[in-house]
Protein backbone atom coordinates (compact mmCIF):
# COMPACT_ATOMS: atom_id res chain seq x y z
CA UNK A 1 0.00 0.00 0.00
CA UNK A 2 1.02 3.14 -1.06
CA UNK A 3 1.22 5.71 2.13
CA UNK A 4 -0.64 8.68 2.12
CA UNK A 5 2.61 11.24 2.63
CA UNK A 6 3.89 9.42 -0.66
CA UNK A 7 1.05 9.32 -2.72
CA UNK A 8 -1.20 12.72 -1.97
CA UNK A 9 -5.21 12.67 -3.44
CA UNK A 10 -6.76 15.68 -3.04
CA UNK A 11 -10.26 15.62 -0.71
CA UNK A 12 -11.92 15.52 -4.29
CA UNK A 13 -10.27 12.45 -5.39
CA UNK A 14 -7.94 14.33 -7.81
CA UNK A 15 -4.20 13.74 -7.62
CA UNK A 16 -2.13 16.45 -5.55
CA UNK A 17 0.24 18.01 -8.41
CA UNK A 18 -2.05 17.54 -11.69
CA UNK A 19 -5.67 18.07 -10.03
CA UNK A 20 -6.80 15.28 -12.23
CA UNK A 21 -9.34 12.10 -11.63
CA UNK A 22 -8.02 8.71 -13.07
CA UNK A 23 -10.69 8.71 -15.91
CA UNK A 24 -9.09 12.19 -16.59
CA UNK A 25 -6.33 10.61 -18.83
CA UNK A 26 -6.43 9.11 -21.90
CA UNK A 27 -4.06 6.27 -23.02
CA UNK A 28 -2.29 8.84 -25.35
CA UNK A 29 -1.18 11.95 -23.63
CA UNK A 30 0.70 14.91 -25.36
CA UNK A 31 2.69 16.93 -23.14
CA UNK A 32 4.49 20.22 -23.23
CA UNK A 33 6.53 22.82 -21.38
CA UNK A 34 4.05 26.13 -22.72
CA UNK A 35 0.91 25.74 -20.72
CA UNK A 36 -0.37 28.27 -23.68
CA UNK A 37 0.49 25.72 -26.14
CA UNK A 38 -2.22 23.17 -24.94
CA UNK A 39 -4.97 24.76 -26.41
CA UNK A 40 -2.78 25.29 -29.34
CA UNK A 41 -3.18 21.38 -29.35
CA UNK A 42 -6.34 21.12 -28.42
CA UNK A 43 -7.52 23.43 -31.32
CA UNK A 44 -7.41 20.98 -33.84
CA UNK A 45 -9.66 18.44 -31.87
CA UNK A 46 -12.85 17.16 -33.11
CA UNK A 47 -14.43 17.72 -29.36
CA UNK A 48 -13.24 18.97 -26.19
CA UNK A 49 -14.23 16.56 -23.30
CA UNK A 50 -12.65 19.06 -20.63
CA UNK A 51 -10.42 21.83 -19.27
CA UNK A 52 -8.67 21.08 -15.95
CA UNK A 53 -5.28 22.83 -14.10
CA UNK A 54 -3.53 24.00 -11.30
CA UNK A 55 -0.43 25.96 -10.94
CA UNK A 56 1.65 25.22 -14.70
CA UNK A 57 -0.03 21.89 -15.13
CA UNK A 58 -2.97 22.53 -17.97
CA UNK A 59 -4.81 19.52 -18.95
CA UNK A 60 -7.13 19.22 -21.65
CA UNK A 61 -8.41 15.63 -22.51
CA UNK A 62 -10.92 15.28 -25.73
CA UNK A 63 -11.18 13.46 -29.24
CA UNK A 64 -9.63 13.77 -32.83
CA UNK A 65 -11.63 11.40 -34.58
CA UNK A 66 -12.62 8.18 -32.57
CA UNK A 67 -8.84 8.74 -30.76
CA UNK A 68 -9.38 9.77 -27.59
CA UNK A 69 -5.97 12.53 -26.06
CA UNK A 70 -4.91 14.07 -23.30
CA UNK A 71 -3.11 16.84 -23.60
CA UNK A 72 -0.64 18.15 -20.34
CA UNK A 73 1.74 20.90 -20.29
CA UNK A 74 4.48 20.17 -17.98
CA UNK A 75 6.32 23.63 -17.15
CA UNK A 76 10.00 24.00 -17.56
CA UNK A 77 12.71 21.22 -16.52
CA UNK A 78 12.77 17.40 -14.97
CA UNK A 79 12.03 18.72 -11.82
CA UNK A 80 8.05 18.95 -13.35
CA UNK A 81 8.84 16.41 -15.05
CA UNK A 82 9.07 13.71 -11.86
CA UNK A 83 5.64 15.05 -10.52
CA UNK A 84 4.12 14.79 -13.93
CA UNK A 85 5.69 11.24 -14.73
CA UNK A 86 5.08 9.67 -11.45
CA UNK A 87 1.39 11.39 -10.93
CA UNK A 88 0.20 10.11 -14.37
CA UNK A 89 1.56 6.65 -13.72
CA UNK A 90 -0.15 6.61 -10.29
CA UNK A 91 -3.66 7.68 -12.40
CA UNK A 92 -3.63 4.97 -14.18
CA UNK A 93 -1.31 2.10 -12.79
CA UNK A 94 -2.61 2.40 -8.95
CA UNK A 95 -5.97 1.60 -7.17
CA UNK A 96 -7.15 5.15 -5.57
CA UNK A 97 -9.47 3.16 -3.41
CA UNK A 98 -6.99 0.85 -1.88
CA UNK A 99 -3.94 2.88 -2.58
CA UNK A 100 -2.66 -0.42 -4.21
CA UNK A 101 -0.59 -1.24 -7.24
CA UNK A 102 -3.38 -2.97 -10.30
CA UNK A 103 -2.70 -5.96 -10.91
CA UNK A 104 -2.75 -4.98 -14.88
CA UNK A 105 -0.65 -2.52 -15.97
CA UNK A 106 -1.46 -0.24 -18.26
CA UNK A 107 0.98 1.41 -20.74
CA UNK A 108 0.49 5.14 -21.83
CA UNK A 109 1.90 6.16 -25.17
CA UNK A 110 3.21 9.55 -24.35
CA UNK A 111 4.86 12.30 -27.07
CA UNK A 112 6.22 15.72 -25.99
CA UNK A 113 5.81 18.42 -28.34
CA UNK A 114 8.57 20.98 -27.25
CA UNK A 115 10.83 23.87 -28.38
CA UNK A 116 14.49 23.55 -28.60
CA UNK A 117 17.88 24.67 -30.30
CA UNK A 118 19.49 22.70 -32.45
CA UNK A 119 24.19 22.52 -32.23
CA UNK A 120 24.31 20.86 -35.56
CA UNK A 121 25.44 23.33 -38.85
CA UNK A 122 23.32 21.31 -41.11
CA UNK A 123 20.01 21.23 -38.70
CA UNK A 124 18.47 24.52 -39.50
CA UNK A 125 15.75 26.49 -37.69
CA UNK A 126 12.47 24.90 -38.92
CA UNK A 127 13.25 21.67 -37.99
CA UNK A 128 10.98 18.95 -36.51
CA UNK A 129 13.49 16.69 -35.26
CA UNK A 130 12.47 12.88 -33.14
CA UNK A 131 14.92 12.54 -30.33
CA UNK A 132 16.71 9.24 -31.00
CA UNK A 133 18.04 8.98 -27.05
CA UNK A 134 17.30 11.41 -24.12
CA UNK A 135 20.84 12.51 -22.82
CA UNK A 136 20.35 13.90 -19.36
CA UNK A 137 22.89 16.77 -17.55
CA UNK A 138 20.38 17.46 -14.82
CA UNK A 139 20.44 15.31 -11.75
CA UNK A 140 17.08 13.66 -11.30
CA UNK A 141 17.85 9.75 -12.46
CA UNK A 142 20.87 9.72 -9.72
CA UNK A 143 17.33 9.64 -6.93
CA UNK A 144 16.12 6.23 -9.37
CA UNK A 145 17.00 2.71 -9.91
CA UNK A 146 17.08 2.79 -13.83
CA UNK A 147 18.70 0.09 -16.17
CA UNK A 148 20.33 0.36 -19.28
CA UNK A 149 19.53 -2.01 -22.36
CA UNK A 150 23.19 -2.81 -23.55
CA UNK A 151 23.29 -0.02 -26.49
CA UNK A 152 22.20 2.31 -23.74
CA UNK A 153 25.29 1.15 -21.85
CA UNK A 154 27.38 1.16 -24.53
CA UNK A 155 26.70 4.93 -26.02
CA UNK A 156 26.26 6.35 -21.94
CA UNK A 157 30.31 5.23 -22.08
CA UNK A 158 31.06 6.75 -24.85
CA UNK A 159 29.46 9.86 -23.42
CA UNK A 160 31.15 9.57 -19.84
CA UNK A 161 34.89 9.49 -21.68
CA UNK A 162 33.72 12.12 -24.02
CA UNK A 163 32.05 14.89 -21.47
CA UNK A 164 34.49 12.90 -18.21
CA UNK A 165 36.31 15.94 -17.77
CA UNK A 166 32.79 18.17 -16.25
CA UNK A 167 33.32 16.31 -12.63
CA UNK A 168 30.45 17.48 -11.35
CA UNK A 169 27.99 16.12 -14.29
CA UNK A 170 26.44 12.51 -14.09
CA UNK A 171 24.77 12.09 -17.40
CA UNK A 172 21.82 9.59 -17.69
CA UNK A 173 20.76 8.34 -20.94
CA UNK A 174 17.88 6.60 -22.70
CA UNK A 175 16.41 5.93 -26.09
CA UNK A 176 13.32 6.61 -26.99
CA UNK A 177 10.33 4.00 -28.00
CA UNK A 178 11.30 2.69 -30.81
CA UNK A 179 7.84 2.15 -31.91
CA UNK A 180 7.25 5.70 -32.01
CA UNK A 181 9.83 6.79 -33.55
CA UNK A 182 9.61 4.67 -36.57
CA UNK A 183 5.65 5.96 -36.56
CA UNK A 184 5.40 9.42 -34.79
CA UNK A 185 8.80 9.87 -35.77
CA UNK A 186 8.86 8.76 -39.26
CA UNK A 187 11.08 10.79 -41.72
CA UNK A 188 11.92 13.31 -39.32
CA UNK A 189 15.76 14.09 -38.19
CA UNK A 190 16.79 11.70 -35.42
CA UNK A 191 19.45 12.35 -33.20
CA UNK A 192 20.85 12.24 -29.58
CA UNK A 193 18.83 15.34 -27.21
CA UNK A 194 20.85 17.30 -24.41
CA UNK A 195 18.17 17.94 -21.77
CA UNK A 196 19.71 20.11 -19.88
CA UNK A 197 19.33 21.77 -15.91
CA UNK A 198 18.88 25.83 -17.01
CA UNK A 199 18.67 27.45 -20.31
CA UNK A 200 21.76 30.18 -19.85
CA UNK A 201 25.39 28.72 -18.70
CA UNK A 202 23.56 25.09 -18.70
CA UNK A 203 23.16 25.36 -22.56
CA UNK A 204 26.04 27.33 -23.09
CA UNK A 205 24.61 30.68 -23.35
CA UNK A 206 25.96 33.73 -21.79
CA UNK A 207 24.75 37.20 -20.97
CA UNK A 208 26.84 38.75 -18.05
CA UNK A 209 27.51 35.84 -15.93
CA UNK A 210 30.49 34.32 -16.92
CA UNK A 211 30.31 30.33 -17.97
CA UNK A 212 32.69 27.64 -16.01
CA UNK A 213 32.53 25.24 -19.00
CA UNK A 214 34.05 27.13 -22.32
CA UNK A 215 33.01 26.35 -25.08
CA UNK A 216 29.75 24.02 -24.34
CA UNK A 217 28.31 23.50 -27.60
CA UNK A 218 31.71 22.68 -29.74
CA UNK A 219 32.02 20.23 -26.86
CA UNK A 220 28.57 18.70 -27.02
CA UNK A 221 28.41 18.45 -30.74
CA UNK A 222 31.42 17.13 -31.53
CA UNK A 223 30.23 13.85 -30.03
CA UNK A 224 30.33 11.37 -32.01
CA UNK A 225 29.48 7.40 -31.78
CA UNK A 226 29.22 5.15 -34.61
CA UNK A 227 25.89 6.95 -36.26
CA UNK A 228 25.33 8.72 -33.26
CA UNK A 229 25.35 12.28 -32.60
CA UNK A 230 23.98 15.10 -30.23
CA UNK A 231 21.84 17.24 -32.40
CA UNK A 232 19.86 19.47 -29.82
CA UNK A 233 19.75 20.73 -26.50
CA UNK A 234 16.36 21.32 -24.36
CA UNK A 235 15.32 20.69 -20.75
CA UNK A 236 12.78 17.54 -20.32
CA UNK A 237 13.39 14.61 -22.71
CA UNK A 238 16.08 12.62 -21.23
CA UNK A 239 13.48 13.01 -18.15
CA UNK A 240 10.91 12.07 -19.75
CA UNK A 241 12.74 8.98 -21.74
CA UNK A 242 14.56 7.73 -18.29
CA UNK A 243 10.96 8.21 -16.38
CA UNK A 244 8.76 6.43 -19.28
CA UNK A 245 11.26 3.53 -19.15
CA UNK A 246 11.39 3.12 -15.21
CA UNK A 247 7.40 2.80 -15.11
CA UNK A 248 6.86 0.55 -17.94
CA UNK A 249 5.56 3.64 -20.56
CA UNK A 250 6.34 4.36 -24.12
CA UNK A 251 7.41 8.07 -25.13
CA UNK A 252 8.69 9.93 -27.83
CA UNK A 253 10.36 13.80 -27.86
CA UNK A 254 9.72 15.86 -30.84
CA UNK A 255 11.33 19.17 -31.52
CA UNK A 256 10.53 22.33 -32.91
CA UNK A 257 13.98 23.41 -33.65
CA UNK A 258 13.66 27.05 -32.94
CA UNK A 259 17.46 28.29 -32.34
CA UNK A 260 20.37 27.51 -34.17
CA UNK A 261 23.35 27.93 -31.79
CA UNK A 262 26.13 27.64 -33.89
CA UNK A 263 24.93 30.23 -36.59
CA UNK A 264 23.83 32.34 -33.44
CA UNK A 265 19.97 32.76 -34.93
CA UNK A 266 16.69 32.58 -33.11
CA UNK A 267 13.90 32.30 -35.47
CA UNK A 268 11.29 35.26 -35.47
CA UNK A 269 8.45 33.14 -36.15
CA UNK A 270 8.20 30.35 -33.51
CA UNK A 271 4.82 29.92 -33.65
CA UNK A 272 4.91 28.44 -37.44
CA UNK A 273 7.71 25.96 -36.34
CA UNK A 274 5.61 25.31 -33.33
CA UNK A 275 2.30 24.64 -35.02
CA UNK A 276 3.69 22.40 -38.26
CA UNK A 277 5.38 20.14 -35.22
CA UNK A 278 1.70 19.67 -33.60
CA UNK A 279 0.29 19.33 -37.20
CA UNK A 280 2.84 16.43 -37.95
CA UNK A 281 2.01 14.63 -34.86
CA UNK A 282 -1.63 15.02 -34.65
CA UNK A 283 -1.57 13.06 -38.20
CA UNK A 284 0.39 10.30 -37.21
CA UNK A 285 -0.95 9.26 -33.56
O1 LIG B 1 8.86 24.83 -25.34
P1 LIG B 1 9.04 23.88 -24.18
O2 LIG B 1 8.23 22.65 -24.36
O3 LIG B 1 8.81 24.55 -22.85
O4 LIG B 1 10.59 23.42 -24.22
C1 LIG B 1 11.73 24.24 -24.19
O5 LIG B 1 11.48 25.60 -23.89
C2 LIG B 1 11.77 25.89 -22.52
C3 LIG B 1 12.88 26.93 -22.44
O6 LIG B 1 12.55 28.08 -23.12
C4 LIG B 1 12.21 24.56 -21.89
O7 LIG B 1 11.10 23.94 -21.29
C5 LIG B 1 12.70 23.81 -23.10
O8 LIG B 1 12.75 22.42 -22.97
O1 LIG C 1 17.74 26.92 -27.43
C1 LIG C 1 16.68 26.55 -26.91
C2 LIG C 1 15.44 26.81 -27.51
C3 LIG C 1 14.30 26.40 -26.86
N1 LIG C 1 14.41 25.74 -25.68
C4 LIG C 1 15.61 25.51 -25.10
O2 LIG C 1 15.67 24.93 -24.00
N2 LIG C 1 16.72 25.90 -25.74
Amino acid sequence: MVAESDLIINPDGSIYHLNLLPDDIAETVITVGDPDRVSGISKHFDSLEFKKGKREFITHTGFVGKKRITVLSTGIGTDNIDIVFNELDALVNIDFKTREVKKQLTSLNIIRIGTSGSVQPDIPMGTILASSYGLGMDALMNYYVHDLSSDERSLLDDVKTHFGHLKNINPYLTAASQNLLNTVGKDMVHGITVTAPGFYAPQGRQVRAKNAVPNFIGLINTFKSNQNRITNLEMETAGIYALAKVLGHNALSVNAILASRVKFEFSNEPDKIIEKAIKLVLERI
